[in-house]
């Protein structure tokens, strides 16, 4: 289990402090894909990088779930890889360099059986001819499916994915998710996925959280029975997708909900 409990965070800058998350609180069972949906600059990303380490909280715990004990998350001992907006792949280093560099970097061996992983991951995400060039030399659906392989091949406990599909035209990114999760399902790691795709969340999230405008308050938590199908009609569909609509289109207009 993750669980986020009254997480306060603040950037401070020239002009004084900016809230950004204050006392927010989340809970996610062990192997659940959390969609994370709400309107631009209400603290999705800040939320991510609280997560990943890259950001401390001012107050409040976060705790997972090791061997039966709830203990402190620790950013620096857990197995968290992250799939940020820009997917992170550095340019001067080949697309195989650039995913066996997480390994380096947290001093896990990158031998031969890590490296033919990597190569059957990219052949499951179809980008299995690209492990020798640039990252300059990929589309940008191939760098988001490399940036993919990259993250599971660090098989983590922890998966965290700021709009990793957003780039993708409407065709590739159901591919994508498709792809995302076959390759998902066979290590289950928990993963909290940002996205502005309502259809993204309500394919690929078990659990939608919403998050308002102000103050990165969570508006609402549902369970999604439509993870993993690829729904458009049905009468109870049509209604969750009704409801998450309005949801959104008050937050982003900035009303009260
Ligand atoms: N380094 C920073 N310094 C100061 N303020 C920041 C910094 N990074 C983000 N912010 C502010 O914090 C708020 C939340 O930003 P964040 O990037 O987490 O939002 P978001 O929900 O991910 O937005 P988007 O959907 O547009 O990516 C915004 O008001 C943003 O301007």
């Amino acid at each position: 289990m993750l669980k986020i409990d009254d997480i306060s965070v603040s950037y401070r800058t020239k002009g004084g402090e900016v809230p950004v998350l204050k006392r927010f609180s989340l809970c996610l069972e062990q192997g659940e894909v959390l969609a994370v949906l709400g309107p631009s600059g209400c603290g999705k990303s800040t939320l991510i990088q609280v997560l990943a380490g890259m950001l401390p909280a001012d107050g409040g715990t976060i705790t997972v779930s090791e061997d039966g004990k709830e203990i402190l998350h620790n950013p620096k001992t857990q197995k968290i890889a992250v799939i940020p907006q820009n997917c992170g792949l550095l340019p001067w280093k080949t697309i195989r360099q650039n995913c066996l560099l997480p390994l380096k970097l947290h001093k896990l061996p990158a031998d031969e059986k890590k490296r033919a992983e990597l190569e059957e991951t990219c052949r499951s995400l179809k980008v299995d001819a690209l492990l020798n060039r640039y990252p300059g030399e990929l589309s940008g659906g191939q760098v988001q499916r490399v940036a993919l392989a990259r993250a599971f091949l660090q098989e983590p406990d922890l998966l965290l994915m700021d709009e990793s599909f957003s780039s993708l035209d409407e065709i590739t990114r159901f591919d994508a998710w498709e792809l995302f999760l076959k390759i998902w399902r066979q290590k289950r790691p928990t993963t909290i996925l940002v996205t502005h795709s309502m259809e993204e969340a309500l394919y690929l999230g078990e659990k939608i959280a919403v998050l308002d405008r102000e103050e990165g308050r969570l508006l609402k938590q549902m369970d999604n029975p439509y993870f993993g199908q690829r729904k458009t009609q049905g009468e109870d569909f049509l209604q969750i997708r009704g409801m998450l609509r309005d949801l959104l289109k008050t937050v982003n207009e900035g009303e009260a909900p």
